[in-house]
């Protein structure tokens, strides 16, 4: 943990520690097969992170390979970073069939607000959504923007400032978005609160973390609110049910710090390295982790763990690497020796 870091909110209580702790073990102790439909770019660090977080792997683009390997699947996982003409029509097709079959899904929204394609894959998934959303600020905010959320008019500035991670994510440190034509295909982010209008800058967030707590709040609420009974009812039967009387959906925000939310309780996770964002896939890879652990655990459990295995992974991956090349190697080394208790005792704030 940092010892430089400044929390105004609680820690975590060890009930949930416990619960994280299991998840990676159980992981470790049982290779649940997680399935993907992800993008060219980073599908081998995906299925490398999977493996090496002790899960694993199966690629595939195809509706009815798909949901044939959904039946044996533990958990599914969508990115929609690169897109062929069929997406259009076989995601859609995809999703619904997930939410008929009552599988778990991980959707990573990889660029979302840019093309008319990818926005209407996405706005297809509002109805028949995904368990668990992970992606930057950015993606955050256009995807619960295209659903049409409402923004939770929570106050959260009592979250503090963490300094657990070098450098950051911030719209001054990254380059300007692509000149984006105002069309409607791309849809603008908007902070009404702050009274600013930001673009998506490819697959790069150009916001900070907290600026999508809003939007990541009510993304896991309309998540929530179209669980299926029966797969709620199986995350209930993995947990003990007295700490979890309700398993509900959840969003992971990755950056600086990430913040997980199950749309009740906002977590922060400090730490991690600013390397990540030097090797293409880290997000997209932690999107593949995370459907993992959904394969045995409840999404809130599932984006925690994924995030914090992340972050400590990171950190010492950071310490043994000369640079981006010998980082990811290292990353993946360090994905597959990190243990159940150094993932379940990282630093884990509670705000609400
Ligand atoms: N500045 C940073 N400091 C520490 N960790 C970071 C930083 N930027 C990204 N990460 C980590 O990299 C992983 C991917 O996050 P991010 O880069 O936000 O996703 P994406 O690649 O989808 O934009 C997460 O584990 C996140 O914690
Ligand atoms: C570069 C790129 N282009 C389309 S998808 C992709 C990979 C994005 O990976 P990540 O979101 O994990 O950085
Ligand atoms: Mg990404």
């Amino acid at each position: 943990m940092s010892s430089d870091s400044v929390y105004s909110c609680s820690d975590a209580d060890g009930a949930i520690r416990t619960r994280i702790a299991e998840a990676v073990q159980a992981v470790k102790d049982t290779t649940p097969l997680a399935q993907s439909f992800t993008n060219f770019v980073t599908i081998n660090l995906v299925a490398n992170a999977q493996l090496a977080s002790g899960g694993t792997a199966a690629m595939s683009f195809l509706p009815d390979d798909i949901i044939d390997t959904a039946k044996i699947a533990g958990a599914n996982y969508i990115n929609v970073g690169t897109l062929l003409p069929f997406y259009k029509d076989a995601l859609p097709d995809i999703a619904q069939r997930l939410a008929y079959l009552k599988k778990p899904w991980v959707l990573d929204p990889v660029a979302a607000g840019i093309g008319k394609t990818r926005t209407a894959i996405l706005k297809s998934f509002r109805d028949y959504p995904p368990t668990i959303v992970r992606g930057n600020a950015s993606e955050i905010i256009a995807l619960a923007d295209m659903w049409g959320l409402p923004r939770n008019s929570t106050d959260f500035t009592n979250l503090g400032d963490v300094h657990g991670k070098v450098g950051g994510h911030n719209a001054t440190s990254l380059p300007q978005p692509h000149a984006a034509s105002d069309t409607s295909d791309n849809i603008p982010t908007s902070d009404a609160s702050a009274g600013t209008t930001t673009r998506p800058a490819g697959v790069e967030s150009v916001d900070d973390v907290d600026a999508a707590i809003p939007s990541a709040i009510a993304l896991a609420k309309h998540l929530s609110s179209h669980m299926p009974a029966a797969m709620a009812q199986r995350f209930s039967s993995e947990n003990d049910a007295a700490s979890v009387p309700c398993p509900r959906a959840a969003v992971a925000v990755s950056g600086a710090v990430d913040l997980v939310t199950d749309g009740e309780t906002v977590y922060r996770l400090p730490g991690g390295s600013a390397m990540m964002a030097k090797i293409t896939g880290a997000g997209c890879s932690l999107g593949g982790v995370t459907a993992v652990y959904l394969a045995v655990a409840d999404p809130l459990i599932a984006a925690l763990a994924a995030s914090l295995l992340y972050d400590r992974a990171a950190e010492i991956a950071e310490h043994e690497s000369h640079g981006p090349g010998s980082f990811q190697v290292a990353f993946l080394d360090a994905l597959w020796n990190v243990t159940a208790e150094q993932v379940a005792s990282s630093p884990l704030l509670v705000a609400s």
